[in-house]
């Protein structure tokens, strides 16, 4: 049975920045039960909208029968401090103030939310996982604790991710800031200021997740007639109310920075130097339509990591393909953990 739980650190927590948050919570979930030798657990690091859920959002990979098992693994997924489904963010209480702390929220990098999981891992007496696996922003979160504990780590799965954030994909970040800046309600200290303006950062982030083509098949219209809201622009606008429902414009805005400053090579000579220090058996993943972090962003990845193996998912999704192409994201995980595949199938050459 999936169990969601809550951990507290109850220390003061030393953030990249220098900052410092005096402790945290991370919520979990964990699912099967964990071997003798602890050997068989698998964690997942979830997406920029996801949560510890992983039923939820990457479902056809977990359950009987499925490539996660519970009833032969265990099943970790923590959500990502500065998230708001149940870990630390901008919405907490913060203790000095006894207010939440809003935009006062210290931004956290990807190696302070891998260090918070490794106190989680701790905790639960995980000596080594067997599997770390994540997709998107939880792939650069999956790399970077491959590089800073390689040792704790067996087997690396990254999906759709990279080693460093792109200028491309700060820019397209910024640009979702900017929409939820223009809102007159983001000064405000409530929950809900600026989610008018994270609906339209929602609309511009999607046209990063997805394509031309995906956009052809699922909107194109039926008749030739004018129309008041064509079906595209309609999605655009439902995909922005679904959004808010469920997310917050602080947590929107904390999470995009921290995608901004991934940079695996910071404080470790360079990128290509800290790939080296991942010791885990490797697959890295791409989506041959992904304009977000397009494949030469992968590429790059398996090239420096001695024992990585990179398999290319065909999607007219873009981007999210990572989320919607389950049955090829399993083939390929079957695949790399039977141990079939051969080392270094394939060597980039260039980036
Ligand atoms: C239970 C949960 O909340 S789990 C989700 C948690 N989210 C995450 O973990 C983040 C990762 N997941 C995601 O980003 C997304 O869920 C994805 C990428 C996997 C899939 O995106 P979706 O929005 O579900 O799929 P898609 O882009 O096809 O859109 C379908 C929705 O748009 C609606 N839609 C489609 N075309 C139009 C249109 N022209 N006008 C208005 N609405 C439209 C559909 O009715 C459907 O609505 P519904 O979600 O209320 O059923
Ligand atoms: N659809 C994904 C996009 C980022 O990977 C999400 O909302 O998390």
């Amino acid at each position: 049975m999936l169990k969601g739980r809550v951990f507290n650190y109850t220390e003061e927590f030393t953030l990249e920045s220098g900052r410092s948050l005096p402790g945290f919570q991370l919520f979990y979930t964990t699912w099967g039960t964990l071997n003798e030798d602890r050997s068989n657990v698998v964690w997942v690091c979830h997406a920029f909208t996801g949560n510890a859920f992983v039923k939820d959002w990457w479902g056809d990979l977990f359950g009987e029968g499925k490539t996660f098992d519970p009833a032969k693994h265990f099943i970790v997924c923590a959500n990502s401090l500065g998230s708001c489904y149940g870990s630390t963010g901008p919405l907490s209480l913060n203790p000095d103030t006894g207010k939440p702390y809003y935009h006062a929220f210290p931004v956290l990098t990807n190696l302070d939310v891998v260090r918070a999981f490794d106190a989680l891992r701790e905790h639960l007496e995980i000596e080594q996982i067997n599997v770390l696996i994540g997709g998107s922003i939880g792939g650069q979160q999956a790399l970077e604790w491959a590089i800073e504990h390689p040792e704790k780590i067996k087997r690396l799965v990254q999906v759709a991710g990279n080693a460093r954030q792109s200028p491309w994909a700060v820019a397209l970040n910024e640009s979702q800031r900017m929409a939820i800046e223009q809102d007159v309600t983001w000064q405000l200290a409530t929950d809900d200021a600026g989610l008018e303006g994270m609906k339209t950062a929602r609309s511009v982030a999607l046209l990063s997740y997805r394509t031309y083509n995906s956009y052809n098949q699922a909107q194109r219209e039926g008749s030739s007639d004018l129309k008041r809201i064509y079906r595209a622009a309609s999605y655009q606008r439902y995909q922005g109310e679904k959004l808010a429902k469920r997310f917050n414009a602080f947590s929107y805005w904390q999470l995009t920075k921290m995608m901004d400053s991934h940079n695996v090579g910071r404080n470790r000579g360079n990128v290509e130097a800290a790939l080296r220090q991942v010791k885990a058996e490797t697959l890295i993943i791409g989506v041959d339509t992904d304009q977000l972090f397009p494949l030469g962003e992968q590429k790059y990845v398996t090239r420096y990591i001695s024992n990585a193996t990179f398999q290319v998912i065909h999607s007219e999704a873009g981007h999210d393909g990572f989320l919607l192409e389950t049955d090829q994201l399993s083939r390929h995980l079957d695949t790399f953990l039977q141990k079939k595949q051969q080392r270094k199938t394939w060597i980039p050459t260039v980036f």
